[in-house]
């Protein structure tokens, strides 16, 4: 069954887009917010299937699609109905499609890359001053071994796969290695070049103003070495480039064409005069058009709101948003305002933090994120970290199936986790009664804990192996019985496990709804390239001060720019108020119907007087004692 938005209608971007694919025409849609881009490379997709599927399928080949999260490829798969033809993934899972059959260029280069790590630790080492302290000596001389050991272990591993971290003697190349390693090996081996092209010779990328310059330049040297057989092509918006490491314009290129589309397809009138309004100062890029619906036969345009709410920076700030969502309900007649699913609202805040902070999961956060490496960050982040998958896998989905009384369920878990009931193990023992109590006794005995804040992670973690409930992961089993870690970052690591290990266990049922998508909260990051109908966007420079890489405060004139600041605008280098910008964009143009800003500021008056004649008109602006 074909989705909807393949059948969006055609604008006469999708025409240049079809022009491109049946010339081979490699090319660039750039265009605005909720202009229909990815629309378009449904549309694309769908498309070269029905012109192309069979000649393609009788060569084994596949029409490859790049997009930026994990939910966006299922969205993706989705829309192409899950056809084998096409090859929809995440960038590094795209890398690895290509490289994972060269076994041996993977070796040679994590080889490489150990050789380079041990010269850049000899080499600090040698550079040492008077002041470098016994610590990070001791520190150094122990990693130093342990690359050795490494470089040494390495030559018996015969297989790599890829993880989030990296542990090369294990045969796990990290997520960083990926972006560095892949592109490196393409662009140096002409080979890799030409199978790119013989695999997928279409190939389409999403979000391309964030993907990082060495994947764009070594896509674009595989183009260049195309005969005629192959079409590539970027769909982004620079204006939309929220990641330091996104490369944000794609660099103009002979022969290459340029799609724009410039209606916006989303947005409810009122949010997309704001966010027009947020733009304009950017790249003077202003939208046309604007959401439409059917009322009564007619297409009629959608006015929707867009409203700015000052209020303080204090300890009122959860209450308030509350009477917020009150307010908005009360004057658009809008109970799904009250709604708390996550699915007719979401808050988008800062960061991960913040919204830890309110669905109780702070302090795993802060075991997880603060001081520790990005591998081991990013794994909590993206809801993927080996030391929380098997609560999420198992434990919390085990102790949901018993809550409402799933017992096949419940069966099942166990049946995937449980080294009693395994095949192997059964066919050697008899499972006896008392196996099965003891089983059963340890569930019901989880569903209370769970709802105990007292008990720690590593209670539970203990329980659930004395009672062989699961096999735990070698590393939380090594550091639950205090032996050493021997794997990359095993300090970093260790740090993490022991916090982790005293938080609450209920703290993880916040985190796992949170993940899950299942609450109103979201990252301002996180929404890229999804849509809501209502948004509430949270301006709160004192909450998010740990990223000093945002300031809505300056951006919209509360705060005075710093020497850094005016220096980064006079050279022309990106700014706080460019990335600012960029991400206040992005939120605000998430929004189909209603917008509400929320900005929390020390003094009202103060902010209330910076925004006089602004993006904002005088009616837009609402204060605290309007709000009930
Ligand atoms: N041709 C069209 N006619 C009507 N609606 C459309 C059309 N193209 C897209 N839309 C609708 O517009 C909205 C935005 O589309 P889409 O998500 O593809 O835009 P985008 O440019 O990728 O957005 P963003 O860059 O903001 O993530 C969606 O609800 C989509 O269904």
């Amino acid at each position: 069954m074909a989705t909807s938005r393949i059948n969006k209608p055609d604008t006469s971007a999708d025409h240049e887009l079809r022009n491109c694919i049946d010339t081979k025409q490699s090319f660039v849609m750039i265009a605005g917010a909720g202009s229909g881009k990815t629309t378009s490379l449904i549309k694309g997709l769908d498309y070269i299937r029905s012109r192309y599927g069979n000649q393609l399928r009788a060569k084994r080949q596949k029409i490859a699609c790049v997009t930026y999260t994990t939910n966006a490829v299922d969205e993706i798969i989705g829309d192409v109905q899950g056809d084998s033809l096409f090859h929809v993934s995440t960038i590094h899972s795209f890398l690895w499609e290509i490289i994972s059959p060269f076994q041996k260029d993977i070796k040679d280069w994590v080889k490489q890359r150990v050789r380079e790590k041990i010269a850049k630790i000899q080499q600090a080492i040698q550079e040492y001053g008077p002041r470098v302290q016994q610590k990070t000596k001791d520190k150094d001389q122990a990693e130093f071994l342990r690359l050795e050991e490494v470089s040494r272990l390495i030559d018996s591993v015969n297989n790599f796969r890829y993880e989030t971290g990296a542990d090369y003697t294990k045969g796990i190349i990290g997520h960083a290695d990926i972006l560095r390693m892949v592109p490196e090996l393409i662009q140096g081996k002409t080979l890799l070049k030409k199978i790119v092209i013989q695999k997928f010779p279409f190939l389409l990328i999403d979000e391309s103003q964030d993907t990082a310059p060495n994947v764009v330049e070594c896509f674009l040297s595989v183009d260049a070495q195309k005969q005629s057989d192959f079409c590539l092509g970027f769909f982004g918006d620079p204006m939309q480039k929220i990641y330091l490491t996104g490369i944000g314009k794609i660099p103009d290129r002979d022969n290459w064409k340029t799609i724009v589309k410039p209606e916006n397809f989303r947005c409810a009138s009122a949010v997309l005069e704001l966010i027009n309004l947020i733009r304009k100062p950017a790249d003077q890029i202003e939208q046309t058009g604007g959401k439409m619906e059917n009322v009564g036969g007619m297409l009629t345009p959608v006015v929707g709101s867009a409203r700015l709410f000052i209020l303080p920076a204090n300890e009122e700030r959860s209450t308030n948003v509350e009477k917020v969502r009150n307010f908005i309900a009360r004057e658009e007649q809008d109970p799904a305002w009250r709604d708390d699913s996550g699915s007719d609202l979401k808050i988008l805040v800062l960061e991960h933090r913040m919204a830890a902070k309110r669905l109780g999961f702070e302090q795993l956060h802060a075991a997880f994120k603060d001081g520790t490496p990005e591998s081991i960050g990013s794994g909590f982040s993206e809801g993927n970290s080996w030391a929380l998958s098997l609560f999420q896998k198992y434990i919390l989905p085990l102790i949901e199936a018993q809550s409402i009384g799933k017992q096949s369920n419940v069966m099942t878990l166990l049946r995937a986790f449980s080294p009693i009931l395994e095949k192997e193990y059964l066919q050697k023992h008899k499972i006896s009664a008392e196996d099965l109590k003891v089983l059963d006794q340890t569930i019901k005995e989880l569903v209370a804990l769970f709802a105990d804040p007292n008990i720690s992670v590593a209670q539970i973690l203990d329980l659930i192996e004395t009672r062989r409930l699961a096999v735990l992961d070698e590393r939380i089993a090594a550091k639950l019985r205090d032996e050493p870690l021997l794997i990359e970052n095993a300090e970093a690591i260790s740090r993490v496990l022991e916090k982790y290990f005293q938080c609450s266990v209920n703290q993880l049922l916040g985190y796992d709804k949170y993940i899950r998508e299942e609450s109103v909260y979201s990252t301002q990051h996180d929404v890229k390239g999804s849509e809501f109908k209502r948004v509430i966007v949270i301006l709160d420079d004192e909450e998010g001060k740990r990223s000093t890489l945002y300031s809505y405060e300056k951006l919209l004139g509360l705060k005075p720019l710093s020497d850094t600041d005016t220096e980064n605008i006079s050279e022309g280098t990106e700014s706080v108020l460019d990335r600012t910008r960029r991400l206040f964009y992005v939120c605000c143009s998430r929004a189909q119907k209603d917008l509400a800003v929320i900005w929390f500021v020390q003094d009202v008056d103060e902010a209330l007087a910076v925004l006089k004649d602004s993006i904002f008109s005088d009616d837009q602006i609402i204060m605290e004692h309007k709000l009930g």
